[in-house]
């Protein structure tokens, strides 16, 4: 069976449940093509699809092919002006004949819709079609943290990226095809490189021993925020990551704290979930990050704060489980903008999976690491589920469990700096449960206050987007403009090229005399109580 029919399966009416990855991995539909092939056919074919109908429309022969429907053409028409073998088929299959009987008409309208966008080639005009797409449907760039437990910048520039452009517009990294040699060094955030979206280093050797970290830029926000300047970071003493798994975070603090002068930080990280705990433990020593003690299976709302294990913790990072409403979806069956039936007298759009209820973003990947994976194996730890329906009722349940989280974090007695953050976008998780643990017992009784835009490590204070507007956020539960404007957000698919993203911290001045610490409050005691809570 030919790919082309294979991947018109998956698009079809009767196939569109689950991620366009389950649907190929999962195989319930007992295709014949190589995954990888069927995967990378769809998902160039969904970026230039208003493109291609325009096209196959002018050109006007599908009447004159009945076996062609509109997603076989703008597959095939595709491959023949895009793929870099042309159509997949052998010299004498009906599907390439199909095409091929038409190639003067098809190729005069290509031209003519080439030249009317003002592109001198392929090339360009693939960029210019990518850079058109909606920012839903833009790719972000694929960001690369290098690991610097394991390695440098300037190492890795001169060895896994040697071949490579430096220095090209993030936009124009995230319409780069695969192959494209170029990248950029992040303005913000130290050691963090943006490449092309579907450029795959996992096979590289950098990868393989943990130099390099697959991370969203976003995702790389927390730990930078929590470390500090350095002068800053000489203050910490230890670290907690209480949400931690896959551990992308508590590796990026890792090798934030490994560059001060103490030599002796520990970093807590905690984790319930007992599968994500072998993934954290995984990660942590792939990353080389000795000073990351773990702690299996375990609930951070459960840790006692008056341990003796944790008197020296005083950062503390927390991004809990949240909605996932920031994440971009990458795995989304396209909606292909598709070509008019003349047979059946209607332009048909594929519309797009309402799907299960949770998408894993590839932890089943994992289990079956015997596919044959075409993304990446490090998007298979991932860091976040994204839910696919959000009700206010759901929403709110996760911010009651975020603010508990916080305020946990507020009771440790050596804290003075915690970060919170979530990949989603919605203010309910987000300002929401800032302005309540700001108003909670043991932040006033602790002097735990919103870290001010102006104290912030530099690349973060000129990070343009902050906390949501007044009147967005919800109930009587507003910020002041400080807090406001002490929060930083990340939009989902804009021109930073980032997920969607929420970061605030949070710092204590241990000295004031105002805040005596309380009984109640050490204990962790807040009125609401402790009880724990479970999603
Ligand atoms: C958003 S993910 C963390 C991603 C991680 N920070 C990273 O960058 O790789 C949230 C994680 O926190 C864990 N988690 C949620 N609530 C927890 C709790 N009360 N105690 C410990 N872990 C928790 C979840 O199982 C999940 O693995």
């Amino acid at each position: 069976m030919s790919v082309y029919y294979d991947a018109a399966t998956i698009l079809g009416s009767e196939s569109r449940a689950g991620s366009l990855k389950s649907r190929i991995y999962d195989n319930k539909l007992g295709l014949g093509s190589k995954p990888t092939h069927l995967y990378a056919l769809i998902s160039e074919a969904a970026k230039y699809d208003n493109f291609l109908k325009q096209v196959i429309d002018a050109a006007n022969f599908l009447a004159q092919e009945p076996k062609l429907t509109p997603v076989l053409a703008l597959l095939l028409v595709h491959d023949y002006f895009f793929a870099k073998g042309g159509i997949a088929a052998s010299a004498n299959h009906h599907l390439r004949h199909a095409i091929e009987r038409h190639k003067a008409r098809l190729q005069a309208e290509f031209t003519r819709a080439r030249l009317k966008k003002k592109c001198a080639t392929v090339e360009q005009l693939k960029v210019l079609l990518l850079s058109e797409k909606s920012p839903s449907h833009r790719s972000a760039p694929r960001w690369i943290r290098i690991n610097t437990l394991r390695s440098t910048l300037e190492q890795e520039l001169a060895t896994t990226f040697k071949d490579y452009k430096l220095g090209a517009p993030v936009l124009e990294i995230a319409c780069a095809p695969a192959g494209a040699k170029i990248l950029a060094i992040d303005e913000h955030v130290p050691d963090l490189l943006a490449l092309p979206p579907d450029a795959n280093f996992t096979k590289t050797q950098a990868y393989t021993d943990g130099a390099i970290i697959l991370q969203d830029k976003a995702s790389c926000f927390p730990a930078y925020l929590l470390n500090g300047d350095p002068a800053e970071a000489e203050m910490i003493e230890d670290c907690m990551d209480g949400c931690a798994a896959p551990g992308n975070k508590t590796t990026h603090l890792a090798a934030l704290v490994h560059l001060t002068t103490r030599r002796n930080i520990n970093i807590f990280a905690c984790e319930k979930d007992d599968r994500r705990s072998k993934i954290l433990m995984t990660m942590t020593n792939k990353a080389g990050a000795g000073n990351v003690s773990v702690l299996e299976r375990q609930d951070f709302l459960a840790l006692n704060p008056q341990d003796p294990r944790f008197v020296n913790v005083t950062h503390l990072l927390l991004d809990p489980s949240c909605s996932g409403s920031g994440i971009l979806g990458r795995e989304d069956i396209p909606a292909l903008a598709l070509p008019i039936d003349p047979k059946s007298q209607q332009s048909k759009g594929s519309t797009p999976s309402k799907g299960s209820k949770k998408r894993k973003r590839g932890l089943e990947a994992l289990v079956q690491s015997a596919v044959d994976a075409v993304e990446t194996t490090a998007d298979s730890f991932a860091e976040e589920t994204k839910e696919t329906t959000y009700d206010l009722a759901r929403l709110q349940k996760l911010s009651i469990l975020q603010a508990k989280i916080v305020q946990h974090a507020f009771a440790f007695p050596a804290a003075t700096k915690v970060t919170y953050s979530t990949c989603s976008v919605h203010v309910e998780e987000n300002e929401a449960v800032v302005a309540k643990v700001l108003g909670s017992t043991i932040a006033k009784s602790r002097g735990w206050s919103v870290l001010k835009r102006q104290d912030q490590i530099s690349g973060l204070q000129k990070w343009v987007h902050r906390g949501a507007e007044k009147g967005m956020n919800t109930g009587t539960l507003e910020l002041d403009d400080e807090a406001r404007e002490a929060c930083i957000r990340c939009h989902p698919g804009d021109e930073h090229g980032t997920m969607g993203f929420f970061l605030c911290g949070f710092v204590r001045n241990k000295s004031d005399p105002l805040h005596v610490v309380t009984s109640q409050a050490e204990s962790g005691q807040d009125e609401e109580g402790w009880e724990g809570f479970d999603d």
